[in-house]
């Protein structure tokens, strides 16, 4: 994992610093991760991992919540200096046509985890190594984790770098993703306290 570019990146939020993290300097999925300016990274640092969602990302799906969370995310880090790390884990690390057969295996009543079992997935293929790696590179050693998830809470815990408060992301659940968070908190302890 290296740092193959860089470069400045003016958006809607404010400006930050884009970096490209691969292996391979041909990759054309490398992970992403957005410096928001003025960020002092050799003090705390506000951190989102976020893993991909296409769906939810790009094309603001009600399936779940993940767009609404890269935004406030961007908004929160962009406010208050921040790294967002955009991990390419699409589908919790099964990929967007699994994602999409996984969709309609839930659409005849299996949830979010039944679903990538049934198709042969663990219920979340992921794990935050990348992440580590990632923050490792840039030099940050503390910080603050948006998210819900108490995987990436233990993960973090279990690194090199020092957790020092969980900053909640919680988005008002939608009548389509209601039964995916209910999920999250009851099947992956997500902390959701409107759910
Ligand atoms: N396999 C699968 N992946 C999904 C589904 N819905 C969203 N995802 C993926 O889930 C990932 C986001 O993970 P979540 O569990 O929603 O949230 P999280 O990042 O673990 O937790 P937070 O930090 O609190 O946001 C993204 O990679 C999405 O593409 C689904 O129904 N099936
Ligand atoms: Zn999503």
């Amino acid at each position: 994992m290296k740092r193959q570019a860089e470069a400045k990146l003016p958006t809607d939020w404010g400006e930050f610093k884009i970096i490209a993290y691969s292996d391979n300097e041909n990759d054309w999925m490398p992970h992403l991760v957005m410096i928001s300016e003025n960020t002092d990274l050799s003090q705390t640092v506000n951190v989102r991992i976020h893993s991909e969602c296409i769906t939810g990302d790009l094309f603001h799906s009600k399936r779940c919540d993940c767009g609404k969370q890269l935004d406030a995310a961007i908004k929160y880090i962009h406010e208050n200096g921040g790294v967002l790390l955009y991990l390419r884990q699409e589908g919790r690390n099964i990929g967007i046509i699994n994602k999409l057969k996984a969709y309609n295996l839930q659409d005849k009543g299996l949830n979010t985890a039944e679903a990538n079992i049934e198709l042969g997935f663990p219920a979340d293929g992921r794990d935050f190594k990348i992440a580590v790696e990632i923050l490792e590179e840039l030099g940050i050693k503390s910080i603050n984790l948006l998210t819900n998830n108490p995987e990436k809470i233990s993960f973090i815990n279990d690194s090199s770098i020092q957790l020092i408060n969980r900053i909640p992301l919680e988005i008002a659940p939608e009548k389509e993703n209601l039964d995916y968070l209910k999920t999250k908190k009851n099947f992956f302890g997500h902390f959701l306290n409107n759910i």
